[in-house]
Formats: C-alpha cells, sequence, structure tokens
C-alpha cells in the first residue's frame, strides 16, 4: 500500500483553494474540507498547484559525459524544478540512435525514480546528417520513443528532413528541428549584431535560424508530417511559426527560460556562462518571444537544460562550450518574465510547461488535469518566496547556471510523481 496524502488549501491553477486527496498513485478527491483516515498531510496554504511540469528539451548526458551529468542527478534537479518528466535528447556518446541506446536510457531514468524519462530519439545515424536512424525500432522500443531530434545539430538536408517527417507519421511521431543553417553559422560565437561587431566576435546571423524553420514548416505541410521546433530565438522566428499555423499546419514551438530573460548583451562580459546555442539576442526577440509564448504562437517552455563541466566552460569565449543549465530555475524564470509582468496566469503557465509538452511528446499520463481519477502528478509552488540562486546548491553535476548570485521569484515547495513526493519541504524526498 502506497501512502496516501491529503494536500491542504492548495491553490488550484493558481485559483481557489481546495484540498487534494491523493490515493495509489491517483487523485481521488478535489475539493473542500475533504478528510481521510491515516493520511499525510501536507500544508498547501498559500501554495499554487500545477501539474508536474513536463520538458521537451533536456541533455541527461548519460552514456558518455557522466562528468557532466547522469540520468540520476539530472532528474534530480528535474524533480526539484517541479518536472515529472523530462525528454532526455539524444547527443550523447554513443548517440541515442538504437533501440538500444533509448531503452538503456530509458531503464536509467526507472532505476532513478525522481522523474520519467522519455529518451529522444536521433533523426539520422550518429548525428551524422548522412542517413536515418532506425526511428522505427526506437518507436517500437520499450522507451516508445515519439520525439526524434539530432538536436546539437541541424538536420539541414532537405531531403532527409522530408524523408523523417514522412516515416514519423506511422506512429504519430514528431521531428524536433535545431535549426541553424550550418554554412550561415560556422565558428559562430554569438548573436550577429552592433554588439558582436565591437567584441570582435563572429556574429550568428537570425536569418540561420529562420531559414530553416521557413523551409521545414513548408515540409511539414508538405508532407503532412508534425514539426517541432526547438529553441526559437528571434522575432522572426516567431513571425515564421505564427503565419505557418494560421495556415494551419502541425507546427508547434518551443522557447526557453533564458531567452525569455537574458540579451546578447551579456556577452560584454565575455563571461562563457552566457554561451548557447541559439545565443542570447536583443532586447526585441526577448519582447517577441514573449508575446508569442503568451499568444500561443509559441507552444511551450522546455528548458534546454544543458550541463557543462566546468572545464568546458572557465576557459576564453570562443573555446567554452554552448549550453546553460535549466531545470531548477525554469518556473522562477517563467514566473518573473511572464506571470509577474501580467502576461500569463498560473493557467496559462500549467498549459505551456505541463498539458502542451506532454501532448507534443504523446504522453498519456502526464500534462493531465488535477482531478479525481487522474495520476498524481503535482507540483507545489510558493510564488511568493524569493532565493538567489547558489550554483554550489544545484543537484546537477554541473553548475553553469546563467542566474548565479540572482534573486529569483519563486520556490518549488514539493513534487509528486504518481502520488510518490519526490520533492518535499524544497529538498529531495
Ligand atoms: N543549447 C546548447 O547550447 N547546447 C546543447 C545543444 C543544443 O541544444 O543545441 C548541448 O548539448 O550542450
Ligand atoms: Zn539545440
Ligand atoms: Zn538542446
Amino acid at each position: 500500500m502506497s501512502t496516501t496524502y491529503l494536500i491542504r488549501n492548495a491553490r488550484i491553477l493558481g485559483g481557489d483553494a481546495a484540498d487534494i486527496l491523493v490515493e495509489d498513485g491517483r487523485i481521488t478527491e478535489v475539493g473542500a474540507g475533504l478528510s481521510a483516515d491515516g493520511a499525510e498531510i501536507v500544508d498547501g496554504e498559500g501554495l499554487v498547484a500545477l501539474p508536474g511540469l513536463v520538458d521537451l528539451h533536456t541533455h541527461l548526458r548519460e552514456p558518455g559525459r557522466e562528468d557532466a551529468e547522469t540520468v540520476d542527478t539530472g532528474t534530480q534537479a528535474a524533480a526539484l524544478g517541479g518536472f515529472t518528466a523530462v525528454h532526455a535528447m539524444a547527443n550523447t556518446d554513443p548517440v541515442a540512435d538504437t533501440a538500444g541506446v533509448v531503452e538503456q536510457v530509458w531503464r536509467l531514468g526507472r532505476e532513478a525514480g525522481h522523474c520519467d524519462v522519455f529518451p529522444v530519439g536521433a533523426v539520422t545515424v550518429g548525428l551524422q546528417g548522412e542517413r536515418l536512424a532506425e526511428l522505427g525500432a526506437m518507436a517500437d522500443s520499450a522507451a516508445r520513443v515519439r520525439v526524434f531530434s539530432d538536436d546539437g545539430k541541424c538536420v539541414s538536408d532537405a531531403v532527409l528532413m522530408r524523408r523523417a517527417l514522412e516515416y514519423v507519421k506511422a506512429f504519430d511521431g514528431v521531428v524536433a528541428q535545431h535549426a541553424q543553417e550550418p554554412r550561415l553559422t560556422e565558428d559562430a560565437q554569438m548573436n550577429e549584431g552592433e554588439l558582436s561587431g565591437r567584441l570582435g566576435l563572429r556574429g550568428w546571423p537570425a536569418v540561420a535560424e529562420e531559414a530553416i524553420i521557413a523551409r521545414d514548416c513548408l515540409l511539414a505541410a508538405h508532407v503532412d508530417s508534425r514539426l517541432h521546433v526547438c529553441h526559437v530565438s528571434t522575432a522572426g522566428s516567431v513571425e515564421i511559426v505564427r503565419w505557418a499555423k494560421s495556415k494551419g499546419w502541425n507546427v508547434t514551438a518551443e522557447a526557453c527560460p533564458h531567452h525569455l530573460l537574458l540579451t546578447d548583451e551579456k556577452a560584454l562580459t565575455y563571461d562563457p556562462i552566457y554561451k548557447v546555442n541559439p545565443p542570447l539576442r536583443s532586447a526585441a526577440d526577448v519582447e517577441a518571444l514573449r508575446a508569442g509564448l503568451a499568444d500561443g504562437t509559441i507552444d511551450v517552455v522546455a528548458t534546454d537544460h544543458a550541463p557543462h563541466p566546468h572545464e568546458d566552460k572557465d576557459c576564453e569565449w570562443q573555446a567554452a562550450a554552448f549550453g546553460m543549465l535549466g531545470l531548477e530555475t525554469a518556473l522562477s524564470i517563467v514566473q518573473a518574465t511572464m506571470v509577474d509582468t501580467g502576461l500569463l496566469d498560473w493557467a496559462g503557465v500549467a498549459e505551456r510547461m505541463s498539458t502542451k509538452p506532454a501532448e507534443i511528446g504523446r504522453l498519456s499520463g502526464h500534462g493531465r488535469p488535477l482531478a479525481a481519477g487522474e495520476p498524481a502528478n503535482i507540483v507545489l509552488y510558493d510564488a511568493g518566496a524569493t532565493r538567489v540562486v547558489d550554483p554550489t546548491e544545484t543537484a546537477s553535476l554541473s553548475r553553469n547556471t546563467p542566474y548565479a548570485g540572482m534573486e529569483l521569484p519563486g520556490r518549488v515547495v514539493a513534487t509528486f510523481l504518481r502520488g510518490k513526493p519526490t520533492v518535499l519541504d524544497g529538498k529531495l524526498a
């Protein structure tokens, strides 16, 4: 028998306070003044209750870079951030391009038990962009892969991209594209603009992202398949996705917390903690991303949690790795940029960080409403709290958070995965 929990007086999706009764992994009742014999009481007073968050874009680094992150440590960070499911990107070593590797990652996630892990399958063998990987075998494996991506690299060959889009239709899959025209971004280091010129760093033009997104929207429409666009970072990209949606095409898109908050001005520090792919962009781009996320053009927030050990980040800008941590701070950054600014309410956050990402990943047990009969995947969040980010406190094996020393709003108090607490009182349970 699993423990029964009675969450008292939590504000469901930030609305009215109610009690939530959790028994045998499910929510069995939601209402006022509930009682249950022998239940553990969890005080939800003043806390927002959201469905467990779902990340469409996490790098867990295992197998191959267990010095940067493991499935165990990465999913601890996920649970602490309020996530009950993450999609683990395929750019591991070996690459997750076979049924064997995706099953290994999936199994490691189950054994760790902090959060469900859904492996993303590579689109091409070894992320080499030359031959399609065994997409069908990964889809049919125990890992049930539905999201395919060469993330870290763009599937730049239009014929391969078309074939991948056609192929995944057989199992209702989706191709998640890292949209970056390779020739236009050779040795690119930061956003192309006035600043890159001033700093003498090779620029990364917006058109390199936008050209691929436009092409892929057209390809997805042409073969009537599903396209997902990873880490949209420019105002022009938002416009293109808006246009594709207006045509009724099956295109979804994500934005990352760091692109909703930080700008390329950070490069002035020459601190590679701010080096990320795609790069931090202009203030106008940040504003367009927020507007796009608010009006639904951008469907979801995805973290692109990208751990790197200090030797890959503590070096000069040109030599440093691209990427930043994101799981433990995502909800706070979304609160700061979208909720506290009045652009989204908590129901809107739940849609973009739980319901929609679960839908895109075709996960049936996540992103469900907080209602009787549903799996008890729940996060309790104290939006009134503040905290100063201390990189030494992260559960991640890496420390490359761009928010070190910043005061952020909000704190995850508890996370429940199928009725079992993975986090209680803000600590791993
Ligand atoms: N985002 C990053 O800057 N880096 C990612 C790759 C990626 O998401 O493209 C990584 O794997 O480190
Ligand atoms: Zn990427
Ligand atoms: Zn990524």
